[in-house]
């Protein structure tokens, strides 16, 4: 397809995002089988314009003046794609292309006036949310914020069980894959601009081999932070599809046990699959709504990897920013608060709650520590700061600590999606 009709395309696209509600995904399939024509290079094409008018919506909607899919669109292009507004208007002349410019698209795209927006704007974040960035990240709040508009690059957790970083930067070097700076066991390909695909890791046979998973770096580092050593008893209560059960796994280098448990079977439904490709042998999946009675106080460490806003995952889900309300806030911390109590029944005395979330907002993450930590007596925090830096080092780059205790990594500030870890140590009797 010519970039006319892809941009056409992404209109259309983008038009059933927003009206139905609809995951990018979703929408993007849906428009593949009705236009057989188009290649999978195409659509990946038309989705990665698509999420970009998504991610910059607030300030592109201010600087096209309206918040249309069109105009959403073409903003993009003209704004952060660098397209020149000649280029928009031979492609909107174009058959099959999104139709000419009106006179005031023309103007609005001539000029750029993003410098007039207010600082939510410019930071593209939903407007109630400003208070909780600032809160978080002080006079920095506008930079972080519009680090997780950005696109983000393809991390890879390499699984030591059955490979080597060194193995798997040859096998991938035709990507540009890198070494992460952080994760000892990760590995980076660069995100792509403009059409251009990023590389499709499921189709690589090291990864049908089971040698990697592709995993944000933040995540690999929360897996890290839990300390789990060979031999020792975890349970891991929100696993999910089992991304951080299958990092721990590896650090455990396969002894002990992982119960790895959730209360969705759907979410928990990948895990047996992934176990098997990625060689793990030290975890004992229990369905949702288990009885893990026989597990309470016995536990070395309980990761609480809890269900949240996902603000952290911007970069990789921009639809969701703008689908965050107060009240599906509110009710992930309530949620949080319910796993957190719940944890804390299976830890021996001397063992750990690890908490971790996916988001930046404060009221995901240190204040609902605290509230735990009013709760739970028997309970103090541990500095996550300090086995930060015997993992990894004072040299490389440095998470954010509001209370000295508990860290939250971000693209700005250290490369990585949004997440926040905290550890906290059941006292001993
Ligand atoms: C952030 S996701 C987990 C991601 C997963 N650990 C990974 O690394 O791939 C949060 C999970 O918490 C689960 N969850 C929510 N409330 C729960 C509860 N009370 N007990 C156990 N799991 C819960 C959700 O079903 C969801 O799968």
């Amino acid at each position: 397809m010519r970039a006319a009709g892809r941009i056409a395309a992404a209109i259309e696209v983008l038009g059933d995002v927003t009206a139905r509600h609809r995951p990018v995904a979703d929408a993007l399939k849906d428009w593949g089988l009705s236009h057989r024509f188009a290649g999978s290079g195409d659509r990946a094409a038309i989705g990665n314009l698509v999420y970009d008018a998504l991610r910059w919506r607030r300030s592109s909607a201010f600087r096209a003046g309206e918040d249309t899919p069109r105009a959403l669109t073409l903003a993009t292009l003209r704004f952060r794609w660098g397209v020149g507004v000649a280029d928009l208007e031979a492609m909107g002349e174009e058959r099959f292309g999104p139709g000419p410019l009106s006179e005031a698209e023309r103007a609005a795209l001539a000029v750029d006036r993003l410098g007039e927006a207010p600082a939510d704007v410019v930071a593209d974040i939903p407007d109630w949310l400003e208070e909780a960035f600032e809160a978080n990240f002080a006079d920095e709040w506008i930079e972080e914020a519009e680090a997780l508009a950005a696109r983000a690059p393809v991390d890879l957790r390499v699984n030591t069980l059955k490979s080597d970083r060194a193995r798997v930067l040859k096998a991938l070097s035709r990507h540009g894959a890198t070494a992460t700076p952080i994760s000892p066991v990760g590995v980076r390909l660069p995100a792509r601009a403009g059409w251009e695909r990023a590389p499709n890791i499921l189709r690589e046979e090291i990864y049908q081999r089971g040698h990697v998973e592709v995993q944000d770096e933040a995540s690999q580092v929360a897996a890290l932070l839990l300390f789990a050593r060979p031999g020792e008893q975890v349970l891991d209560m929100c696993a999910g599809a089992g991304g951080k059960t299958l990092a721990i796994a590896a650090h455990m280098e396969n002894r002990g046990q992982i119960h790895a448990t959730d209360a969705d079977a759907g979410q928990l439904a990948p895990i047996y699959e992934r176990l098997k490709r990625a060689g793990v042998r030290n975890v004992q999946v229990h369905g949702a709504r288990s009885d893990l009675s026989a597990l309470k106080g016995r536990m070395d460490r309980v990761l609480v990897d809890a269900p949240c806003s996902g603000s952290g995952v911007w970069r990789r889900r921009p639809e969701t920013k703008w689908r965050l309300s107060p009240e599906a806030l509110a009710r992930r911390v309530e949620e949080q608060a319910a796993c957190l109590d719940e944890a804390r029944s299976f830890v021996r005395p001397g063992g750990y709650v690890v908490y971790v979330t996916c988001s930046v907002l404060p009221q995901e993450n240190e204040a609902q520590v605290d509230d735990f930590l009013s709760r739970a007596p028997d309970f103090a925090p541990v500095s996550a700061g300090e086995a930060w830096e015997e993992l990894f080092g004072v040299d490389g780059p440095k998470p954010w600590s509001a209370d000295g205790m508990s860290l939250t990594m971000s693209p700005a500030a250290t490369g990585t999606d949004g997440f926040f870890v905290a550890v906290l140590e059941r006292m001993a009797d």
